[in-house]
């Protein structure tokens, strides 16, 4: 039986991976972490990972980046992995938590889904075969809920074609201010907020006379739960180090 310990358990996510972890014969969450202790779920939540008497095996985080620090610094002193979803960090941030992952195992992944992982490889693709001739700008859509701006996952996919163009583009989040035209080195990401969109990204490819879109759809919050719950069965054993949803799909 994989034990989880749940960072950020009552918010939306946590509540979703509260939910989809009882469709698991071999999961379960034996305690949660929140600032909101409000809410009665069937383990005990603490409002300080301090206060955890639970036995667990593996940490699974959704919650703000400050948060995501905290547990990390707890699951450290326990020695044990954790599945990082949260997004948002600073550069200062992200570089804690790629030092604390020569520690312990660190499964960290800005979309947990299969999917937007496929999308990653797909937009490598486009930019070696359409190359610097074609513009790219990116546009994701998110529920009136979300804090952060842009998206990790928007950012995530700004990554993967910037590691295949020897880190040649700038990020553009704000067209409002620059009264010129786009360079060519530019890929702008652009964020939309409304309702409660699951979660969409389109990478656009606008060349001379045509343009290739690159979409996907979050259609429910369930697929980053499954996908957060796999992760942590993969992670469990694994060695120090950081983890992404490639290392999980390329062991399935
Ligand atoms: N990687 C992925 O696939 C996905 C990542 N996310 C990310 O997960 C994060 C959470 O998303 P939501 O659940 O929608 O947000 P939310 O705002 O509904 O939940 C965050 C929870 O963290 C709690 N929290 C605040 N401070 C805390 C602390 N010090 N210790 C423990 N808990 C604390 C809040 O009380 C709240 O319950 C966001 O960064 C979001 O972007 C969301 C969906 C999918
Ligand atoms: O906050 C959300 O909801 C989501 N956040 C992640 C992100 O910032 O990329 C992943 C997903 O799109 C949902």
């Amino acid at each position: 039986m994989l034990k989880v310990l749940l960072n950020g358990c009552n918010g939306k996510m946590g509540q979703v991976v509260s939910k989809v972890a009882k469709t698991y014969e071999d999961v379960t969450i034996v305690a949660g972490v929140d600032l909101n202790t409000t809410r009665n779920f069937d383990y005990p939540v603490y409002s300080n990972p301090s206060q955890i008497q639970e036995e667990f095996d593996v940490i699974i985080d959704f919650s703000l980046p400050e948060a995501t620090l905290a547990i990390l610094e707890f699951a450290k002193a326990k020695k044990k992995p954790i599945v990082i979803a949260t997004t948002g960090f600073t550069s200062e941030q992200k570089e804690k938590i790629v030092e604390s992952s020569k520690e312990i195992p660190v499964f960290w992944s800005a979309n947990m889904s299969l999917g937007v992982n496929l999308v990653a490889d797909l937009v490598q693709k486009a930019y070696k075969t359409l190359g610097s001739r074609f513009d790219i700008e990116i546009v994701e859509k998110h529920h009136n809920q979300k804090i952060d701006a842009p998206s990790g996952t928007a950012l995530m996919l700004a990554d993967a074609i910037n590691e295949v163009a020897n880190n040649a583009y700038e990020y553009i989040y704000d067209r409002h201010t620059r009264r010129k035209k786009r360079a060519q080195n530019e890929i702008g990401i652009f964020s939309v907020r409304g309702g409660t969109i699951v979660g969409e990204h389109s990478v656009i490819f606008a060349g001379p006379d045509e343009i290739i879109e690159i979409k996907h759809t979050a259609l429910s919050k369930e697929v980053f739960a499954n996908g957060s719950i796999r992760a942590a069965m993969f992670i469990k054993d694994k060695k120090p180090g950081i983890y992404n949803m490639s290392d999980l799909i390329n062991s399935m």
